[in-house]
């Protein structure tokens, strides 16, 4: 017998997430349906989106056999039937407070960053790169935990030493950009272009780090298909475009500059976005979605 979700203390919310307490040692990590683009949460949400962007964290999770944080599988007698196929049962780890970014390509704000000095978070690159040049090779560039609705704030990474000590500090680097190689390896066999993510980690009983958050999903990563790669010039996002083509045409009547929340996403926006979501988890695990667990009523 499956537990209620509201038997659970809520803890936190992120744009298109929630925490919830199993136990003193147990953490429930429920993804929603929600999406988000130019800072807007969006409506409607996009069916399903959450049961793949979790489908697509357990895929990498297996696949990347680091320590992590999961507790449980997918269909984990704790998590409650309304959630099953869209939450992770995860160990409560004390968190490191530091956004683990790594980038094999240039474009936001490590665009901007070189743009005005050179380098990105203190890490100095080659003259002429542009929109979405390859790197020579990724780099790490740490950012600081926002509050929600602000931008992380880009920092260096002595600023990281400075804040969780060398030792850990070089840690988080290497292991942030092994995880990002290995990822961005897999999903280039596959067609996808992993141009950069963000890694979350926790602190394990022995101090070790431990990979938690979601893991390489198009939320905490940035997607392009590889076959229409073309640097120079932005990139068409494999997940969002769709949404930030429709929202910046005539047809939306959206002002992006204007404080007007969007209008509400037509239908073929909406079942085409989940489609390109659907194609991204199965493009990438060669699995099919049809088999990921759904909800139990
Ligand atoms: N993962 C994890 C984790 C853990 N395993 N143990 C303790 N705390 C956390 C934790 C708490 N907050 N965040 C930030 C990311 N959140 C994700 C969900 O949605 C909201 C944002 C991670």
């Amino acid at each position: 017998m499956r537990p209620e979700l509201q038997s659970y203390r809520h803890l936190a919310s992120g744009k298109v997430r929630e925490i919830y307490e199993i136990d003193a040692d147990t953490l429930l990590l429920v993804a929603s349906d929600r999406i988000s683009a130019y800072d807007h949460i969006l409506s409607p949400a996009i069916p399903d989106k959450g049961r793949i962007l979790t489908a697509m964290s357990f895929f990498w999770f297996d696949e990347l056999g680091v320590p992590n944080h999961l507790a449980g599988g997918p269909t984990d007698e704790r998590i409650p039937g309304e959630v099953v196929g869209r939450s992770m049962v995860v160990k409560r780890l004390p968190m490191v407070q530091v956004e683990c970014v790594a980038r094999g390509y240039l474009t936001g704000s490590g665009l901007l960053d070189y743009q005005a000095t050179g380098a990105v978070c203190g890490v100095e690159l080659p003259a002429g790169l542009s929109e979405a040049s390859k790197l020579p090779e990724p780099i790490f560039t740490p950012a600081t935990k926002a509050e929600q609705g602000e931008h992380d704030e880009n920092i260096s990474f002595e600023r990281v030493v400075e804040q969780e000590g060398a030792e850990v500090a070089g840690a988080l680097r290497s292991a942030t950009l092994d995880i990002y190689g290995r990822g961005a390896a897999v999903a280039a066999d596959r067609g996808i272009i992993l141009a950069d993510t963000k890694f979350e980690f926790g602190r394990g009983p022995d101090g070790e780090l431990v990979l938690a958050d979601e893991v390489l999903t198009p939320d905490s990563s940035r997607y392009w298909e590889a076959a229409t790669y073309e640097p120079g010039k932005v990139q068409p996002s494999f997940d969002k475009q769709i949404v930030r083509n429709w929202l910046t045409s005539a047809a939306s009547g959206w002002d992006r500059a204007s404080d007007v929340a969007p209008p509400s996403l037509p239908d073929d926006v909406v079942e085409k976005t989940r489609q390109r979501y659907i194609d991204a988890y199965e493009w990438i695990s060669q699995k099919s979605f049809a088999d990921w667990p759904t909800a139990e009523v």
